[in-house]
């Protein structure tokens, strides 16, 4: 048995970056094939591989006991005309939930069964969404300037499926039209 030791993080407030952590960054590159728009994306590419958002694993054992947790960081702007996003995922272990709790910003969570529910919920500082277990989840960022902070946990053995959705994409996408965020089918949908 793992014994594991009451430990104490900082994660700034403002920016969402801890002191006493390296995160995980996911740089434009990551994420060939998820913006709906090819060609905006490999010209975006062209001009450099930005840094699209960073989130932590806090190291914390792979138990169903355990709760893994940190914040994720959605940096601000547009691939074509989609909203900066994360990757998204599955838990391995399905049935596994997770909560996240906005710290600044505004975005949405986007969610979806492998039966086809959809269901799209807001993030705004102080508003906390929780995904039941069976969602596959992404946070997407749609205000023109600042990061979207979050703060997440979930079950430490949940694990993260992602190729079900590098394969058959999400559902719904969240792009701008007529300067406002809009959910649209996804024309490429692959399921
Ligand atoms: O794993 P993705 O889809 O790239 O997005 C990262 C986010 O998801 C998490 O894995 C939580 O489920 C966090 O680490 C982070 O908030
Ligand atoms: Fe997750």
């Amino acid at each position: 048995m793992t014994t594991v030791f009451p430990s104490l993080h900082e994660f700034n407030l403002n920016n969402g970056l801890s002191s006493t952590r390296e995160p995980i960054r996911r740089t434009l590159s990551k994420m060939k094939g998820m913006f709906h728009d090819e060609a905006a994306f490999e010209a975006q590419l062209a001009n450099g591989d930005s840094l699209l958002y960073e989130f932590y694993d806090m190291g914390v054992p792979d138990s169903e006991k355990d709760v893994a947790y940190g914040t994720s960081i959605t940096y601000p702007g547009k691939v074509g005309d989609e909203y900066h996003m994360t990757k998204g995922h599955f838990h391995t272990v399905i049935d596994t939930a997770e909560v996240y709790y906005c710290l600044r910003g505004h975005g949405y969570m986007m969610m979806e069964t492998p039966e086809g529910e959809t269901k799209w919920l807001e993030f705004l500082p102080g508003k906390a969404v929780y995904v039941p277990g069976r969602w596959a989840h992404r946070s997407i960022n749609v205000h023109p300037t600042e990061p979207l902070v979050t703060f997440f946990a979930f079950p430490g053995n949940a694990g993260h499926d992602y190729g079900t959705i590098e394969s058959k994409g999400f559902r719904k996408l969240m792009v701008e039209r007529d300067g406002k965020p809009t959910v649209i089918d996804n024309p490429r949908w692959n399921g």
